[in-house]
């Protein structure tokens, strides 16, 4: 897979994870034995039809929630063995997030919302590493503004910042481009494209849009809480296609 450095450990790993909510009668498989790695330095995109366990999926491999049976590791570390203090820390300092609503302080700057997992952590905020973010992100002119006062595209810059700031192992995104414009979309998905290949991240991103998924390097397909297949080098028109194949827009 294209840029997948530091071989070795996957960056995200699933054993034969499932998750079951609720019980008796009324229980839903949402993940049904999944298993999968996600290798350092590559972006994939997640897709499926509704329901397919796609969010699930995503929070179970972040940490922010639990599976029922089988392991999700990020790095070498098991989650399944910790409890909520440690995972926690361990989404503070090793994961990022960027969800489709932005989830800004509004009260706080710019830089103030980027800093905020370092404050969290109890890290020292580095004025280098400071600037170079912001930068990348191409919000260096607007580190004093609020939110209030960006587009929603610049609000995402700022939630990719925040996610990028204490160098995570992984960037997970819920549809992060899913409140956006066409035009700004790209441009938020060739931001997260080059935190991939300038940076080595490792981006995975839920998405039901074909086109946002062609920036990935491959995308895994859900159907019914499996992992249905997968595609490497995706272009919008053979991820539709594929979607198409599995009812998502029957
Ligand atoms: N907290 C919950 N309690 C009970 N069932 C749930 C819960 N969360 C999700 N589910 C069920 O698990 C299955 C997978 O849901 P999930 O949200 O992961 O799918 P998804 O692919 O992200 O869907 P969408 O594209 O519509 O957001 C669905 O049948 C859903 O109804």
């Amino acid at each position: 897979m294209a840029g997948a450095g530091k071989a070795g450990v996957a960056a995200v790993r699933l054993r034969a994870a499932s998750k079951v909510y609720g019980r008796g009668a009324s229980a839903v498989t949402a993940l049904d034995a999944v298993t999968l790695e996600i290798p350092r330095g590559s972006f994939t995109a997640v897709m499926g039809p509704s329901g397919s366990g796609k969010s699930t999926f995503l929070h179970c491999a972040a940490g922010l929630d639990g599976l029922t049976s089988g392991s999700a590791f990020i790095g070498g570390t098991d989650l399944s063995g910790m409890n909520e203090t440690q995972l926690t820390k361990l989404r503070r300092e090793r994961i990022g997030f960027v969800f489709q609503s932005f989830n800004l302080v509004q009260a706080l700057t710019v830089e103030q919302n980027m800093m905020l997992p370092l404050r969290w952590a109890k890290q020292k905020p580095d004025a280098a590493w400071r600037e170079e973010i912001l930068r990348r992100v191409g919000l260096a002119d607007r580190a004093g503004r609020r939110p209030s006062e960006l587009s929603g595209g610049q609000q995402q810059r700022v939630a990719i910042a925040r996610a990028l700031v204490t160098r995570p192992d992984v960037i997970f995104g819920d549809e992060p481009t899913g409140a956006l414009d066409t035009v700004t979309a790209k441009e938020i998905l060739a931001l997260l494209r080059s935190c991939v290949d300038e940076t080595g991240q490792t981006v995975v991103m839920v998405t039901h849009d074909p086109g946002a998924a062609s920036y990935a390097d491959t995308v895994v397909f859900l159907a019914d809480g499996r992992l249905s297949s997968r595609m490497d080098n995706p272009t919008a028109d053979r991820v539709a296609e594929r979607m198409t194949h599995l009812g998502a827009w029957a």
